[in-house]
């Protein structure tokens, strides 16, 4: 059965990091990224993430797994190396309805992780149902040579554009347009390339200023 992909947001949500190496580590970037209350549970920490624990970014229970360590919990990530481990927690997240994902033990997880292109608000995920992840790498490599950092700031701005034409261009048809129109033009992405982010403003912005002229909105 394929996977159902979306978009979690986790922002102040109890997360769960089962073990304290190099691959909890990368997992629990990943969750502090999206603003997540991380909590690490594990004997040992690698020095990132003493580091973390120390400046309390994250929350660390200094002992290996024990039942009960999920109440409260919005999801669970199970790496540490022991597939014995993986399943106890998986089976216990079941039981309570967290979410789980049991690292490189397809069998054991409700949701398993993409490949990711992260440039701001902008990500390209990327995955094969678990069939190979060796190609999910490869397909992310080339898309991070297409969809370069520029992409970063070039989102910010078609945001804050947005933004302006919601308020200012009250007929649908004619929001979609300028909406369409100024994510085809290219211009702004390579305004953005060269570093000249108030003329790719500005460019959006004459876009809706002729699309308010046209009479589609609000002076
Ligand atoms: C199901 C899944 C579950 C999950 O862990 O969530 C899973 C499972 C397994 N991975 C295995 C191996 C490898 N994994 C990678 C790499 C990544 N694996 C990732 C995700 C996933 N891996 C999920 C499905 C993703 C999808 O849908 O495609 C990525 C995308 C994201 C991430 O890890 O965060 C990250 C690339 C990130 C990047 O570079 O951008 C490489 C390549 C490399 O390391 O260079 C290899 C070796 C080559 C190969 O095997 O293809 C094994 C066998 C282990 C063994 O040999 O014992 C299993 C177990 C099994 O298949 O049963
Ligand atoms: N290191 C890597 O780059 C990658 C690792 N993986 C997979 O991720 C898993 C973990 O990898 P690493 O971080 O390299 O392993 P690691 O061996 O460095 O770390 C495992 C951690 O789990 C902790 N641990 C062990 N039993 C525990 C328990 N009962 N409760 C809590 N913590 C416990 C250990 O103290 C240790 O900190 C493995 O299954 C590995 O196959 C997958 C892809 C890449």
């Amino acid at each position: 059965m394929p996977y159902y992909p979306i978009f979690l947001n986790l922002e102040g949500r109890r997360c769960i990091v089962v073990g304290g190496g190099e691959e909890a580590a990368s997992k629990v970037r990943g969750l502090l990224e999206s603003g997540a209350r991380v909590v690490v549970t594990s004997g040992f920490l690698e020095p990132g993430l003493a580091q973390l624990a120390q400046r309390n970014e994250v929350e660390w229970v200094p002992r290996a797994y024990e039942p009960g360590d999920l109440e409260g919990a919005a999801l669970v990530i199970v790496a540490c190396s022991e597939p014995e481990v993986k399943r106890r927690v998986a089976a216990e997240a079941r039981a309570l309805g967290v979410l789980v994902n049991a690292v490189d033990l397809p069998a054991c997880c409700d949701f398993i992780s993409p490949a990711l292109v992260r440039r701001g608000g902008l990500v390209l995920a990327v995955s094969t149902g678990g069939r190979s992840p060796a190609l999910a790498r490869l397909l992310r490599e080339r898309l991070e040579k297409e969809y370069d950092a520029a992409y970063g700031p070039y989102v910010e701005i078609l945001g804050r554009a947005r933004r302006q034409v919601l308020e200012r261009v009250p007929n649908v048809e004619a929001r979609r347009a300028v909406l369409h129109a100024m994510a085809r033009d290219e211009a702004v992405l390579d305004l953005c390339r060269q570093d000249s982010r108030a003329e790719a403003e500005e460019r959006l912005m004459r876009l809706l200023d002729d699309a308010v002229t046209a009479g589609g909105g609000r002076p």
